[in-house]
C-alpha cells in the first residue's frame, strides 16, 4: 500500500483559508512535488499548461442511494495524472467551499483504477475560527466538513479571543473528537501536519482513545459541563521507544502539538444535537468471518447517516492489523503492518455521523459480533 500515491482532500467553508494553505504548500521549499486539482476540477501545480477543465459529473452508487456518489470528472483527471506518475509525489484535491466532501472521498474507494494507484491519505478541513460557530448553525455543509475531517486546521485565530477560540474548539470537538486539530494564522501549519500523513491518524485513535473513553462525562449528553479537561491531551507528550513504529512525521507532529496547543485546555464540553461519534473498544481478537459481514451490513443499513468510520482490528490467528476506513456506505480495508509485541491485540472502531444510535450500535456489536465469535 505504501507505493500508492497519497491523496489529500482539502475542504473547508467559503473563505476559511484553503487557497492560503494551498499557496503555502505550492511555494514553500519542501522538496516534494504536489499535483493539485482545484475546485471546478481543473488541475494545477505540476505543469502550468496542464489545466484540465471538466463539467460537473456525479454518479450515484449503490442503487441510487443518495449518500453514495462519485465524481466522474475527478476520476478522469486522476487517471490522466496517474499516466504521468513519477512527475509528482502526492495529489491534493481542493473542493469548493460549499461542497460535501463525500463524493470526492468516495472516489478513492470505488473506482478500481484509482484505487489501485492512489489512496486517500487524509481529509483536511480548514475552519474559520471567527465564523465557524455561525456556519455550524446555518450551513449543513460546514458541519459535514468538520465531521469528515482527519485533520482540522482552525485558522484565523488572530481574529478571536482565547475564550472565543476555546468556544469554537469545543463546538468542533462535539462533532469530531478524533481529528488532529491545529491552530493557525494564515494557515501556518507545518506541511507534514497536513500532508502525507499515512496511517498515522488511525494510529492516533489507538493512542488517545483509551483515556478518552475513560473521560468521565463522555457518555453524558447534557449541553454544557462547564470546563472539561480532555484527559487525553497529555498523551501527546509520550516519548517513543527504540522500536517505535511511527513514521518520520511523528517528530514534526509532536512539535506541532507542542506549539499549536492541540486540543486546548479548559475546553467546554458540548454535545451537538445532530452530529456525533460513537467509539467501540474490544480488548481481544475478532473472527473476520463474523466481523467483516457485520460491518458491511451495518454500514449498508446505517450508512446514509454515518459520514466516516475507521478502525483497527486484530483478527484471530492473523499477525497483521486489519485497518479499515469508510465514507457513508463505502468501505475499504486491508491487512497492514504486524501487531507489535507491546501492543494489545484489540478492536477499535469509530463512527462519526448524524444522529447515531449509540446504544443500538453497541448492542449490535455485542450480540452480532462478540457473541458469535
Ligand atoms: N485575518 C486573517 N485572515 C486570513 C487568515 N487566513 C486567510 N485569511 C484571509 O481570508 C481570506 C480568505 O482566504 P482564502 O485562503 O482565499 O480562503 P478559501 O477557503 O480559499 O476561500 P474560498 O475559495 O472562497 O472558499 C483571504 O483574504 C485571506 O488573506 C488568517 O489566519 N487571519
Amino acid at each position: 500500500m505504501t507505493d500508492k500515491i497519497p491523496v489529500t482532500v482539502l475542504t473547508g467553508y467559503l473563505g476559511a483559508g484553503k487557497t492560503t494553505l494551498l499557496n503555502r504548500i505550492l511555494t514553500e521549499q519542501h522538496g516534494r512535488r504536489y499535483a493539485v486539482i482545484v475546485n471546478e476540477f481543473g488541475e494545477i501545480g505540476i505543469d502550468n499548461d496542464l489545466v484540465v477543465g471538466a463539467d460537473e459529473e456525479i454518479f450515484e452508487m449503490n442503487n441510487g442511494c443518495i449518500c453514495c456518489t462519485v465524481r466522474g470528472d475527478l476520476i478522469r483527471i486522476i487517471e490522466g495524472l496517474l499516466k504521468r506518475r513519477g512527475k509528482f509525489d502526492a495529489i491534493i484535491v481542493e473542493t469548493t467551499g460549499v461542497a460535501d466532501p463525500a463524493p470526492v472521498a468516495q472516489t478513492f474507494f470505488v473506482d478500481q483504477d484509482v484505487k489501485e494507484a492512489a489512496r486517500l491519505d487524509a481529509v483536511v478541513t480548514l475552519a474559520d475560527a471567527k465564523f465557524l460557530a455561525q456556519r455550524l448553525a446555518d450551513a449543513p455543509e460546514a458541519k459535514n466538513q468538520i465531521a469528515f475531517a482527519d485533520v482540522i486546521v482552525l485558522n484565523k485565530t488572530d481574529l478571536v479571543t482565547r475564550e472565543e477560540l476555546a468556544e469554537v474548539e469545543g463546538r468542533i470537538r462535539a462533532i469530531n473528537p478524533y481529528a488532529t486539530l491545529h491552530h493557525a494564522v494564515k494557515a501556518d501549519v507545518p506541511i507534514a501536519a497536513v500532508l502525507e500523513r499515512n496511517a498515522f491518524d488511525l494510529d492516533r485513535i489507538l493512542e488517545i482513545e483509551p483515556r478518552f473513553l475513560e473521560a468521565e462525562d463522555h457518555d453524558h449528553h447534557d449541553h454544557d459541563h462547564g470546563h472539561h479537561h480532555h484527559e487525553h491531551e497529555h498523551e501527546h507528550d509520550h516519548e517513543c521507544g527504540p522500536d517505535c513504529g511511527h513514521d518520520h512525521h511523528h517528530e514534526q507532529e509532536h512539535h506541532a502539538h507542542a506549539h499549536h496547543n492541540d486540543h486546548g485546555h479548559g475546553l467546554k464540553h458540548y454535545h451537538d444535537e445532530e452530529m456525533g461519534s460513537v467509539s467501540i473498544l474490544h480488548e481481544g481478537e475478532l473472527d473476520p468471518n463474523v466481523f467483516v459481514p457485520w460491518l458491511n451490513e451495518f454500514v449498508q443499513r446505517e450508512g446514509a447517516d454515518i459520514l466516516r468510520c475507521k478502525g483497527i482490528v486484530a483478527f484471530t490467528d492473523e499477525p497483521k492489523r486489519f485497518v479499515f476506513q469508510g465514507v457513508h456506505m463505502i468501505l475499504d480495508g486491508d491487512l497492514q503492518r504486524d501487531w507489535r509485541p507491546d501492543e494489545k491485540r484489540s478492536a477499535r472502531l469509530v463512527f462519526i455521523g448524524r444522529k447515531l444510535k449509540e446504544e443500538a450500535i453497541r448492542e449490535s456489536f455485542e450480540t452480532e459480533v462478540l457473541r458469535r465469535k
